[in-house]
């Protein structure tokens, strides 16, 4: 699909110790085994909320309620571009699973950008690692 565009929403879920939840895609594209923030592609007919709200269920087995919009990014990747709306979102009821990524895991804000993410994602790491607790 080169020269095509698609809208994504994806998920920032924090635990009660301030960690923010990072999830690790699988084999394939060129985000493979990158850190992302959970979500996934808008359907046609459905709002970014929606979108997000299905995501987390076939995702993570989880059901969501959606905050604030936290950071919109558009990037180019050589295939594609993507529009990326991330949420500030709870978890209201589920266990976290792990159904499609490779890897999951709780971080601490000034460890996130260690990780290694989708290049896409980079403002919204330094963002999230330079949030102040009084802001939030
Ligand atoms: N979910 C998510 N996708 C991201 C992030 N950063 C980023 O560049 N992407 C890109 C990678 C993919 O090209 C696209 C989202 O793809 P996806 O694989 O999550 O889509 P999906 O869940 O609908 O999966 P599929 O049904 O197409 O397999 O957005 C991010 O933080 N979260
Ligand atoms: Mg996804």
């Amino acid at each position: 699909m080169t020269g095509g565009q698609i809208e994504v929403s994806a998920a920032i879920f924090s635990n009660e110790r301030d960690e923010i939840l990072i999830c690790r895609r699988g084999p394939g594209g060129n985000c493979a085994f990158l850190w992302e923030f959970p979500g996934g592609k808008r359907e046609p007919g459905e709002s970014f909320e929606d979108c997000l709200m299905r995501e987390c269920r076939e995702e993570l087995e989880v059901e969501i309620e959606i905050g604030e919009l936290f950071m919109r990014t558009d990037y180019d990747y050589p295939e594609y571009s993507v529009r990326l709306l991330f949420f500030k979102a709870k978890i209201r009821s589920g266990v976290l699973k792990m159904d499609v990524h490779s890897a999951m895991q709780w971080v601490p804000r000034e460890e996130l950008e260690r990780h290694e993410f989708c290049p896409a994602d980079r403002d919204v790491v330094r963002k999230l690692a330079q949030e102040k607790r009084s802001a939030r």
